[in-house]
């Protein structure tokens, strides 16, 4: 799986076509997904590695993408630890007790590779499913998980978060500390049992300002992706258009790019950096010529990158037909016969 098309265009080795998966390709807009998760906890089937397996094979059997992602959620490692977390539907992680004092710090000891053996045994009995096609680990970065556990839940402002950062700094430098500990364990478990790409998710970073980005957060998942050697590493944000440099610098191999930016002009910005993206998740609900013809643009502009993985620019919506999904897969896997 070294040599699996994913693996070395993440190594910036050009080949015929982009290599291409979704990012929430397992999820609500899959039938089988929807049937086996039925009466199931979000984090009780990411607990579970028969779960993980069947929910991760899902996508690679029904659309053959060149690379599968892990089940698993962000805010697994927190649940790991005792926290008490709940991923609620339809709104999304949901903290009992927010941190946002000195002594709430104490509930975030550091992640053991024990904690999450769990992880370790999906990724062992996936190796022996998957063939030929790469595994994805990932995990939450720190900015994103920190920001769920100072709002206690989702947050369209982060008002609480970006409060906290700049009145109480050293609280804000700890709290990122320790959650930075726990995503780069959480990669390291699955790198050492078999994944072969690894994706830091901070998918709220983009409500940052640059300068904010940088001195509160940049230090941090640095520190994640600069624990994980032996894979490509990459770096996904949404709205950090602004600041992908950074992002890229932090230890990235691949850098993560939303719809709001050209593949061609991220490529300038990144000068050398492979790049991930970025078809708008909302446009697989037009018409099958705008979405080809989206396609074709965004392949076309990747090339000016030294390596494109074709995605999303963010992760499929619910509402999303997996017959498209389907129809965009075959159409990128016969780019290379052309
Ligand atoms: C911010 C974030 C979370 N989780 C994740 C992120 C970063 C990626 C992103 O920005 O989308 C990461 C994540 N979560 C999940 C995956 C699975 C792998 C894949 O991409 O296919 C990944 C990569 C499963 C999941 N994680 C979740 C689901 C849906 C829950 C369900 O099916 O019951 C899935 C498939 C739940 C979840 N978990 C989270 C949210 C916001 C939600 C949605 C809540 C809702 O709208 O119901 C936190």
């Amino acid at each position: 799986m070294k040599n699996s098309l994913l693996v070395r265009t993440c190594r910036g080795i050009r080949s015929g076509r982009p290599p291409v998966w979704f990012m929430r390709q397992a999820g609500r807009s899959l039938p089988e997904y929807r049937q086996v998760r039925e009466g199931m906890s979000m984090l009780e089937s990411c607990q579970r590695p028969d779960m993980v397996v069947e929910i991760t094979m899902q996508p690679v059997r029904r659309y053959g993408v060149d690379g599968a992602i892990f089940f698993s959620d962000i805010v697994v490692p927190l649940k790991a630890i005792g926290l008490d977390i709940e991923i609620e539907p339809g709104v999304g992680p949901v903290v009992a007790e927010p941190i946002r004092r000195p002594a709430d710090l104490e509930r975030l000891r550091p992640l053991e590779p024990d904690d999450v053996s769990f992880a370790t045994e999906a990724v062992r009995g996936l190796l022996g499913e998957l063939g030929e096609t790469p595994l994805i680990g990932f995990a939450g970065a720190p900015f994103t998980l920190a920001s769920y556990l100072v709002e206690g839940g989702p947050s369209r402002h982060h008002e609480r978060t970006k409060a906290l950062m700049h009145s109480q700094p050293d609280l804000w430098h700890d709290l990122l500390a320790r959650v930075a500990q726990m995503s780069a364990t959480y990669l390291q478990v699955q790198v050492a049992a078999g994944a072969s790409v690894v994706q830091l998710f901070d998918s709220w970073a983009g409500a940052l300002s640059r300068a904010d980005y940088e001195r509160f957060v940049l230090p941090h998942s640095t520190t994640v992706l600069q624990s994980v050697r032996d894979v490509p590493r990459i770096h996904f944000g949404v709205g950090t258009s602004e600041f992908l440099d950074l992002m890229a610098g932090a230890g990235a191999d691949v850098v993560g790019v939303d719809w709001r930016l050209a593949l061609d002009e991220a490529a300038r910005r990144v000068p050398g950096t492979v790049l991930q993206g970025n078809l708008d998740p909302a446009l697989l609900l037009a018409d099958w010529p705008v979405i080809e013809a989206e396609i074709e643009r965004i392949v076309t502009e990747g090339r000016a990158a030294p390596g494109h993985v074709f995605n999303l620019g963010h992760g499929v919506l619910p509402s999303t037909d997996p017959d498209v999904l389907a129809a965009v897969v075959e159409h990128i896997h016969t780019l290379s016969t052309r």
